[in-house]
């Protein structure tokens, strides 16, 4: 990959909290008001990789896994701890005022736009904070107000408009400067199927259009399966899945069941005998409707059909593929997306030694008890939405708002 085709470089990138220790009863609060005591916490553990021009890819792992520290170093409102990283051909932290110009930013649990004034008059902000031209301006607001039917939110102030409302309006306000490279961040969390959908398809359009680069984090697997042809699994500050989702699906999935709707009855005894030595379970759910569980070592799925159907009346056949959802919970839980045994070899890329150290609170679904960081930069707007405290609330939004593709990397 040339220089020229790359979007985001990472490498070897780290970052850790000094956390304050609480110790423990009166006495112990007496001495922390005169000795304070801290440690550190690895946030994000020596991770690599690189984003070409052009790719949506998703970034995921469970609560407390490094997700959003991860964004924020790449949208330079974090300064990493080590390592390096590239934005748009920019280090987001150092060059702030012309990186921003290049990226947009989306958190799903924060607003960009300004609370209390229409979303217009905040769009308006924005393009001035942007410095975009007002017949740029113009014919951009046109086309996102049309592509994400703006037309009757435009003149309501931000509060008034509904979860799903605001999230297009944020989406629009982060692409007005029609940036190459958007961060999001749980862009669908809280919506409604319908929404959801329509934000998915709308994403889908820009990056056609347009050759956008999308990294998205999120819990909704859905969210991966309509939109990323590579994901970045994180486990405790550490990569441990680099590929595509379909690689992912065979290495982890343990087979696939193949049901039948059969024009005629045929006992259970007929089809074991039909697929015997495949290594293939049967189970009938009535008279006419039989299911196979062919595991992923057993013989191809389309031998156990040809033995089949070559053999009885068949009305209908489905195949059941894995569940996404299973796979990825699965390998949450191990902690390792290590190739399973009885699958294809993995490419591997070494072990890690920083993973479970004890450093993580995984499941927390929150930071915050640590010292306040050095944030790079203020932002144009409110945090309206949701001010947590999360790193002194000073989060720049706008302004700081969001490994190559092939073989799955498994770490
Ligand atoms: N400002 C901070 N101070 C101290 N620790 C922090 C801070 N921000 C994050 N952490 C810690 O870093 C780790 C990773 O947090 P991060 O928010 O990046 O995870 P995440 O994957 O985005 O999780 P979620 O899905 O819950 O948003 C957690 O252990 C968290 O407690």
């Amino acid at each position: 990959m040339t220089d020229a085709s790359i979007a985001i470089k990472v490498q070897n990138l780290r970052k850790q909290f000094r956390v304050q220790k609480n110790r423990e009863g009166l006495k112990g609060a007496l001495r922390d008001l005169f000795k304070r005591e801290y440690t550190e916490v690895a946030a994000v553990k020596d991770i690599s990789f690189t984003i070409p021009k052009g790719e949506i890819c998703g970034y995921i792992g469970e609560n407390g896994a490094g997700k959003s520290t991860t964004i924020k170093m790449l949208t330079g409102i974090l300064v990493p701890t080590s390592g390096d990283l590239e934005v748009g051909g920019y280090v987001p932290y150092k060059e702030r005022e012309k990186f921003v110009r290049r990226i947009g930013v989306v958190f799903g649990q924060r607003s960009q736009l300004w609370w209390d004034i229409g979303v217009v008059e905040s769009f308006q902000l924005l393009r001035k904070v942007y410095r975009v031209p007002e017949a740029e301006y113009r014919q951009r607001l046109g086309e996102l107000t049309d592509r994400l039917q703006l037309g009757d939110l435009l003149h309501r102030p931000v509060r008034k408009l509904s979860l799903g409302q605001r999230m297009r309006c944020e989406l629009a306000a982060s692409l007005l400067h029609n940036p190459d490279i958007l961060f999001l961040d749980e862009p669908t969390i809280g919506l409604d199927i319908v929404v959801k959908t329509e934000i998915r398809e709308f994403l889908k359009q820009m990056n056609r259009q347009y050759g956008t680069t999308i990294l998205l984090t999120t819990h909704d697997l859905q969210d991966i399966e309509a939109l990323c042809t590579r994901v970045i699994m994180l486990d405790d500050g550490n990569i441990i899945y680099d590929g595509n989702l379909e690689e992912l699906k065979t290495r982890w999935g343990k087979g696939r069941e193949i049901t039948f709707r059969l024009h005629e009855p045929v006992s259970l005894d007929t089809l074991n005998g039909l697929t015997e030595g495949l290594g293939v379970t049967w189970s009938k759910e009535n008279e006419l409707a039989a299911s196979v569980w062919v595991p992923f070592e057993a013989a191809p799925v389309s031998v156990v059909l040809s033995r089949v159907v070559g053999a009885v009346e068949v009305g209908d056949v489905s195949i059941l593929e894995p569940n996404t959802d299973d796979i990825v919970r699965e390998i949450y839980k191990s902690g390792s997306a290590e190739a399973r045994s009885d699958s294809p070899a993995p490419e591997r890329s070494g072990p890690d030694p920083d993973k479970r150290d004890g450093n993580g609170e995984s499941g927390d679904g929150g930071h915050r008890g640590g010292v306040e960081e050095p944030e790079a930069g203020a932002g144009p707007a409110s945090d309206a939405a949701n001010g947590d405290g999360d790193n002194g609330g000073a989060e720049p939004q706008t302004a700081v708002p969001a490994g190559s593709k092939g073989a799955g990397r498994l770490a």
